[in-house]
């Protein structure tokens, strides 16, 4: 039996907590790792990457604890190929139940010669070690070849098939530059397993990168010509253009099942809550056309649409928006819901909050009710995302007021409480949100650079909640903030804010002493 070809399920690898959060500006902490990856799991997302433990205490911390916390999936944390690396991945990986240790190296000319800086002799002897040191800790040992498409064939056919001699049970073929173009790599795919004598021995994988943006195409293909585990983002997030979109493969793999007859074990209804929640947590907008997570997927505008969509969905929709988990509920909320519906459209959305996130937000809830005539989905989105994970804060805002306008100038007072102390300022800018910046600087000084600032209405009308993305960064380290607020001034203090928080968290597993900083 040829375990690479002979089955039709697809097994659905998530490397957004890994590659995804490898974009730049994406970075996430623990909290927000461990929500993402128990949404995949629920999801049905078969292997999860949690990480590249080597690279931080932060990732080694987010693959043991996601490690801790799996109950079905199966943990990845990458490494390189070196006993170090592969320590440190297996020493995260332990609590897991299922853990895989992925390891990697580079075996196209061009990687080895200036990268590495290694002769193919060393390389294939790095494959073979690597791999053979892994399978002391785990059975569930990944191999990939980076940058394997455009690697030579025939180095490439020696080293996958020692690392299967090795020990490795999945073999990754990555596009790692997104060179590749959907024939050529079903044509790799087919060739290794034509050439590859213990093919049979193992799964085939591909991880498509999206700088032509042919990752979810070449990945397709990839699967059609005998790849059977596909590498895929939430979102499509990941390293320069990103990584092939886990909903359009998945979704693409559903809808056109009569001409690629594979399934995955995704419940694709929970695709929509997943794109929301690293769109909220890495600060990353998803573009209003995108595949199937857009705001315009299942938007018909033209007359002729609407029309045919009237008489039949399926004269305009290939997939309905039920199935990406869109419109699902007829739970509609206003200012008369109360605590159970909204707890409940919470878990229809994808939140489980804790009992004080709950309070919080359904304080803000009202209060929204009591301003906005319609609350939309996106609105509670909002305005959870403004209160999870911000319980411990050390800054809290409390009020806010500005005066703006041409005549000038522009004024703002603001007033907080760090570690429960009142605090207030009134200062001046360039416009009122650089006013109010400025009013946080006077009452918390820091070092931190903005580097992003976003604005985005959640709804539509002018009475929409604004929701802002601060970016900062500070000795290296970046941090999203988001707020949100029927006020553009006041949800871009949030935002500021709840960047700053993450910061002094930051610092504060650093050194618990830095705090005052
Ligand atoms: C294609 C991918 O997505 S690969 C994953 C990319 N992800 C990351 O890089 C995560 C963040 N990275 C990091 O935190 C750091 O780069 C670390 C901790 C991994 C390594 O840091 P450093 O030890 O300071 O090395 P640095 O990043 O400067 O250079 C990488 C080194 O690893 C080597 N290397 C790169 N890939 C591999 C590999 N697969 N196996 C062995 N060595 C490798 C490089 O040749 C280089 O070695 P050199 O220092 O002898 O020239
Ligand atoms: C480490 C490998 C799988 C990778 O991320 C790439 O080649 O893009």
């Amino acid at each position: 039996m040829n375990a690479a070809t002979d089955t039709n399920r697809i097994v659905i690898f998530d490397t957004t907590l890994r590659d995804g959060e490898q974009s730049p500006g994406a970075s996430m902490n623990l909290e927000e790792k461990l929500q993402i990856a128990a949404l995949l799991e629920e999801m049905g997302v078969d292997v999860i990457e949690a990480g590249f433990p080597i690279a931080s205490n932060g990732d080694f911390e987010a693959v043991n604890e996601v490690a801790k916390r799996a109950k079905t999936a199966i943990i990845a944390g990458l490494a390189r190929a070196g006993q170090k690396d592969i320590d440190r991945a297996a020493e995260a990986l332990k609590p897991a139940a299922r853990p895989r240790i992925h390891t990697f190296i580079s075996t196209s000319p061009l990687h080895m010669k200036y990268k590495l800086r290694q002769e193919p002799d060393q390389v294939h002897q790095a494959v073979v070690d690597s791999v053979a040191y892994a399978r002391r800790f785990t059975d569930d040992v990944e191999w990939s070849c980076e940058d394997g498409s455009r690697t030579e064939h025939d180095f490439l056919c020696r080293c996958v098939e020692s690392a299967i001699k090795a020990g490795a049970r999945t073999i990754n073929v990555p596009d790692t530059v997104g060179y590749t173009v959907p024939d050529e790599y079903a044509a790799l795919i087919e060739m290794l397993l034509n050439r590859v004598p213990n093919i049979d021995k193992a799964i085939l994988s591909v991880h498509c990168h999206n700088d032509l943006g042919l990752a979810v195409a070449n990945s397709l293909a990839a699967v059609k010509a005998g790849a059977r585990q596909v590498e895929c983002t939430i979102n499509g997030l990941g390293e320069r253009a990103g990584n092939a979109a886990l909903e359009e493969i998945v979704m693409a793999l559903r809808t056109r099942n009569d001409s690629m007859p594979f399934q995955t074990g995704i419940d694709t209804t929970m695709i929509t809550r997943a794109s929301k929640l690293v769109s909220t947590i890495t600060g990353f907008a998803v573009q209003p056309n995108k595949a199937i997570v857009g705001a315009n997927a299942f938007a018909h505008e033209s007359g002729i649409h609407q029309d045919g969509m009237l008489k039949n969905a399926q004269t305009y929709e290939i997939m309905t928006p039920e199935s990406v988990g869109l419109n699902k509920s007829n739970i509609v909320m206003g200012k008369h819901s109360g605590r159970n519906a909204f707890r409940t459209k919470l878990a229809e959305l994808g939140f489980e909050l804790g009992d004080n996130a709950l309070n919080d937000a359904f304080t803000r809830f009202k209060d929204l009710a009591d301003k906005k005539k319609t609350l939309f989905d996106e609105d509670i989105v909002a305005l959870v995302d403004d209160a999870v994970g911000k319980h411990n804060d050390h800054i809290r805002f409390v009020s806010l007021q500005v005066a703006c306008g041409s005549k000038g100038p522009q004024t703002a007072a603001l007033e907080l409480t760090v570690d429960g102390a009142p605090l207030a300022a009134t200062q001046q800018g360039n416009g009122p949100v650089d006013a109010a910046f400025n009013a946080i600087q006077a009452l918390c000084p820091h070092e931190a650079k903005l580097q992003l600032y976003q604005v985005h209405a959640v709804t539509e009308g002018t009475d929409a909640q604004a929701k802002v993305t601060v970016r900062l960064e500070e000795k290296g380290k970046t941090v999203n903030g988001q707020g949100a607020d029927s006020d553009t001034i006041v949800a871009s203090v949030k935002a500021y804010i709840h960047a700053l928080n993450k910061l002094l968290t930051k610092r504060e597993k650093k050194a618990p002493e830095a705090l005052s900083a």
